[in-house]
């Protein structure tokens, strides 16, 4: 039988007694642009080569690394207590942009502002106050779906008793429904653990133990069925409601997932097209032309009629014997409603969320890491001990690695007490530490 929002919500609410609320963050961003320069990855002699075969082959040496422009100058704002879908093509930008507001970003040039709660935010600060649930979770996979949440809750909790830890764990799991698999590892590709959606969920329950302003996630549907992807955003929704500021990108949802979020960004080549309510988007694109056909799912009219070629476009394309491909064509319908993007209501909306964020400025104590590094080393100690001794085979190559140091030892400094006393301690304390 499909779950009911009913029966969500009861256990939202079971979390708000248990859980205190983060304080609420709102994330703008103003011409933020992200570019990264290219290199020419072809190597000298290879080109020496080339340049036999053709002079013209190559690029000029001015051309060897250019500027790639991944974000566009953009702006916009998210907002606590709201579930925000960011949506485009592959390759728009999406992931990107989660990773420049989550402080993720090292390499490239990030040219605009970024502020929280009114405050300039740098790539630490964002860290801190946010989490990020990536396409590709990372959890080791000696452990059981309990313990990675708990290791999550006491990696980020300070101070917090045996018993807390325990129902902030209950309240996670049951609420992601991994009562079955609680106790069952994680897994990898040799040792077969969870599946694919319990994974997916697991990471979700890691983060939602804890206390977060802001929570991004990339693509948390993928590889997920109909029920438990409607599950999920159903769940991130109920998050949103807590008064956390809750972004995901989202890749074709269907009409009832696209429909539980409040707000949609979409992104096509770097800019944004679209930024409000998911409510408002279908006006919106029909007051530009483009009509939604009845009973189509706007996210489906979206990918297909507005964010790509339709077919009276590709008529009017050739019609009007358009010289580049169909790739430049599109570029320029993308320029076009970016540009009308900025010239709307919607946009004046956003910008002025931006120009004057109505917050209270988050305190000093949201921007530090509550465990002391000191626990935070001995949490890591202990969670590599416990991998070591369940991880069968490598402790058995550990072993059998040791014995044959000591045994190399053993011959090498057989019978040396002819030599100093203070150098063969020195080389087999080295050799010791070393094994
Ligand atoms: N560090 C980088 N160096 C070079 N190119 C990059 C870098 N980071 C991103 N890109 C490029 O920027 C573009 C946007 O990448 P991004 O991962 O943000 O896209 P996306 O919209 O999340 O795509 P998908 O839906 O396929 O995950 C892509 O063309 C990607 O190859």
């Amino acid at each position: 039988m499909e779950k009911t929002d009913a029966h969500i919500s009861l256990e939202v609410q079971k979390n708000s007694l248990t859980k205190p609320k983060p304080s609420p963050a709102q994330i703008n961003f103003k011409d933020l642009e992200y570019s990264v320069t290219i290199k020419n990855a072809i190597s000298n002699d290879s080109k020496k080569t080339l340049k036999k075969l053709s002079k013209n082959f190559l690029p000029n040496k001015k051309d060897e690394s250019k500027k790639k422009i991944i974000l566009d100058r953009i702006t916009g704002s998210f907002m606590p207590g709201r579930l925000t879908a960011i949506m485009g093509p592959s390759g728009s930008g999406k992931t990107s942009l989660l990773n420049l507001l989550s402080g993720r970003v090292s390499s490239g040039k990030v040219e605009g502002s970024i502020w929280l709660n009114g405050r300039k935010a740098d790539s630490g600060s964002l860290g801190l106050v946010s989490r990020f649930i990536s396409q590709d979770d990372v959890m080791m996979s000696t452990m059981t779906v309990r313990e990675v949440v708990e290791m999550a809750i006491k990696f980020r909790v300070d101070g917090i008793t045996r018993d807390e830890i325990n129902v902030r764990a209950n309240e996670a799991i049951n609420t992601l429904e991994l009562e079955k698999c609680q106790n069952t590892l994680i897994g990898d590709t040799i040792a077969k653990g969870i599946s694919g959606g319990e994974r997916k969920r697991t990471s979700i329950a890691m983060e939602m133990a804890t206390d977060s302003s802001i929570l991004f996630l990339d693509e948390p549907t993928s590889g997920l069925d109909m029920y438990t992807s409607i599950l999920v955003v159903k769940l991130l929704r109920f998050i949103s409601r807590s008064g956390q500021t809750v972004v995901s990108v989202i890749h074709q949802p269907s009409s009832d997932i696209f429909n539980l979020f409040d707000d949609i960004v979409l992104i096509s080549e770097g800019k944004i097209v679209y930024f409000g309510a998911q409510k408002k988007l279908v006006d919106y694109f029909s007051s530009l032309g483009f009509q939604c056909p009845n009973y189509t799912n706007p996210a489906d009219f979206v990918f297909t009629d507005v964010l790509n070629l339709n077919e009276a476009e590709l008529e009017r394309m050739k019609a009007e014997n358009f010289s580049g491909s169909k790739a430049d064509y599109k570029i320029l319908k993308i320029n076009h409603l970016a540009e009308s993007w900025k010239v709307s209501e919607q946009y004046d909306v956003i910008k002025e969320r931006v120009d004057n964020p109505r917050l209270e400025q988050l305190n000093d104590s949201n921007f530090t890491s509550s465990v002391f590094p000191s626990r935070q080393f001995f949490l890591l100690c202990n969670r590599a001990l416990k991998d070591t001794f369940r991880n069968e085979l490598v402790l058995k190559a550990r072993l059998a690695q040791s014995i044959a140091m000591y045994l190399i030892m053993g011959i090498v400094f057989y019978k040396s007490n002819t030599k100093s006393t203070s150098t063969n301690f020195e080389g087999s304390l080295f050799f010791g530490i070393v094994s």
